[in-house]
């Protein structure tokens, strides 16, 4: 049997979400380990005042695709942008692209969504199920297709403890919904939305489980397969350690906690981290498509594509890990010394917010005040809770996920593809993996330089000597304040004091006797 790189030689690949996280590291390990691709028609929109084209062009740029850069200097040569608006009807997709894509294309990815936990619902469902529900429709005309591969979440049944590779019925019939949230308007939608979700944390994890049932429902004569990655973190191994280039799930937390901002956060230490390297997931992905094309199983097949139940880590083990490398390898202009603990204990927590977030930021912004800058440190802080009470959810419980069918695929590769297309988590050795990842944020999201580390551990070392001064100097105000000013306060530090004093003098006389 031809080999995954054999079967994907030819082919012409349509990507949905091709400028996200995801799709660009599945662009690159398609252009790179099946070099004989024949096309990737990826479904891109302007944004942010640039054109197309001119995202496309950024995009190729990205040291991301230096390998495949170094392998083919022309592999822009192989990327057909198609403009492409997912919430507009039709998919905002020209009649003359449609005709190109229903005429080449042999496999779809569907990687485009809204993965914001606070998107309004509406927009999540136009997004997240509508599109995907248009995207089928016109993967149905496409004459040579051979396989659909639609990206959902582990987390789309969160509201359940246990989960198997199998489409739950969903929470609300899609079409109905859709049907319902047609005529009401955007502020009816928002008052009806905790109902909705139910059990749900956010309308994100609820418009991907309706999603999976429109994938069910709109799947008609299509082969197609969902994978379910839990938290896409940095790449593994390829193309090299540590790549990430956003905020999303931890990777914001890692950075807020090595510039010293974010000090406490609510999540269990015993909890399972289910963190899944992106390269991971796409290895999955690509094996996936190559395996519902050829073996076409009779039904949809979904992939839970997780670490816990493999090789299980932890939240209070990546504390330490995180830790200890942003110690080792600091970030630039740290706010103060990373110090972050986490604590499942609500008050505990409470108590450290206002000591260590609320009250330093207070103080800070009181100082740009004075010196006649604009304060900023409370609005961060504002921000950061914001973004943190969005995944409590998500780090202070853990859940059971079967992945019999990511063991199955993995014994159906050869030994080559199996190395090639590797997602065999039994090998990640997390404390490697995390310092990687930390040292990725610092690299590649921050875009700091790893030789200006000693300049960030000097500011570090000022960082704590401007702490010694100012313990010393609250011990002094507080000595003033309320040792000065009363005479019982006095009396009772005398008595401390000479208490002290005593017992150091006994521990003196007795070490003296015993030489
Ligand atoms: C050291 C101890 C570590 C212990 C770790 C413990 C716990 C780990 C925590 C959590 C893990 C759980 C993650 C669960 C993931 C579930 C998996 C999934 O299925 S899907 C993918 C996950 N989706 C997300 O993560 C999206 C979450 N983000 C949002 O919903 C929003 O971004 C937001 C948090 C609500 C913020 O919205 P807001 O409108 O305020 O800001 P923007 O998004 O527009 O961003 C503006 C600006 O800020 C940057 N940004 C975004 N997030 C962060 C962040 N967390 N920290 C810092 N900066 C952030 C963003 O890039 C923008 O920058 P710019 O303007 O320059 O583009
Ligand atoms: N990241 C994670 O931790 C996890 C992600 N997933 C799933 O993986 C998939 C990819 O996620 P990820 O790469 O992280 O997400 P990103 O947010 O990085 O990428 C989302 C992609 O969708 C595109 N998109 C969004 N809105 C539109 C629109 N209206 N029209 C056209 N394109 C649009 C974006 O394009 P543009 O650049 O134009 O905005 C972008 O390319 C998603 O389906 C997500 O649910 C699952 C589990 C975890």
């Amino acid at each position: 049997m031809a080999s995954i790189s054999e079967w994907y030689a030819g082919k012409n690949v349509l990507i949905t979400g091709a400028t996200g996280f995801m799709g660009k590291v599945l662009m690159e390990k398609l252009l790179r380990s099946c070099p004989d691709v024949k096309a990737l028609y990826i479904l891109v929109r302007p944004k942010a005042g640039q054109s197309m084209s001119e995202r496309v062009q950024d995009m190729m740029k990205c040291k991301l695709f230096d390998r495949v850069r170094e392998d083919n200097p022309d592999f822009h040569q192989k990327i057909v942008p198609i403009s492409s608006e997912l919430t507009q009807p039709g998919l905002a997709i020209s009649p003359e692209d449609v005709k190109t894509l229903t005429s080449c294309i042999h496999i779809v990815f569907h990687c485009a969504a809204t993965i914001r936990f606070d998107e309004a619902l509406k927009h999540a469902l136009q997004l997240n199920v509508i599109s995907t529900q248009q995207l089928l429709s016109l993967a149905q005309q496409m004459q040579q297709l051979q396989a659909f591969i639609h990206i959902s979440t582990a987390y789309a049944n969160c509201n359940r403890r246990h989960i198997d590779e199998v489409i739950y019925p969903p929470p609300v019939e899609p079409k109905k919904l859709i049907d319902s949230l047609e005529w009401m308007d955007d502020s009816m939608v928002c008052d009806l939305t905790p109902r909705l979700i139910g059990d749900r944390p956010n309308t994100y994890t609820y418009t991907k489980a309706l999603a999976e049932c429109v994938v069910q429902q709109e799947s008609g004569r299509l082969n197609i397969a969902i994978i379910r990655p839990s938290i896409v973190g940095a790449s593994w191994q390829e193309p090299f350690p540590g790549w990430i280039d956003n905020f999303n799930g931890p990777s914001g937390i890692f950075i807020a906690a090595g510039k010293g901002i974010l000090r406490t956060m609510r999540a269990s230490n015993d909890a399972v981290a289910d963190l899944i390297p992106v390269d991971v997931v796409i290895n999955l992905t690509l094996a996936a498509g190559w395996y519902t094309a050829v073996h076409r199983p009779k039904t949809v097949l979904v992939y839970n594509c997780t670490t816990g139940g493999i090789n299980p880590f932890h939240w209070g083990e990546i504390e330490h890990h995180v830790m200890s490398t942003f110690k080792r390898n600091p970030l630039e202009q740290a706010f103060r010394r990373p110090n972050a603990n986490i604590t499942s204990n609500y008050l505990i927590n409470q108590y450290w917010t206002l000591v260590s977030h609320k009250f330093p930021a207070l103080l800070y912004d009181l100082i740009l005040r004075l010196s006649g800058q604009k304060p900023q440190m409370m609005r961060i802080f504002n921000r950061l809770h914001k973004a943190i009470g969005l995944l409590e959810y998500f780090s202070s419980q853990d859940w059971e996920w079967n992945s019999d069918n990511m063991n199955m695929l993995m014994n159906q590769l050869s030994a080559e593809d199996r190395r090639t297309f590797n997602f065999d988590v039994r090998q990640l050795n997390w404390p490697e993996y995390i310092e990687n990842y930390c040292i990725g944020t610092k690299k590649y999201v921050l875009n700091e330089d790893m030789s200006d580390i000693p300049a960030a551990r000097q500011h570090l070392r000022k960082l704590r000597n401007i702490r010694y001064t100012f313990n010393t100097l609250l011990l002094v105000f507080i000595w003033r304040v309320f040792i000065a000013r009363s005479q019982m306060a006095r009396n009772i530090w005398y008595f401390v004091v000479s208490l002290c004093f005593k017992f150091l003098s006994y521990f003196r006389a007795s070490s003296t006797l015993t030489q």
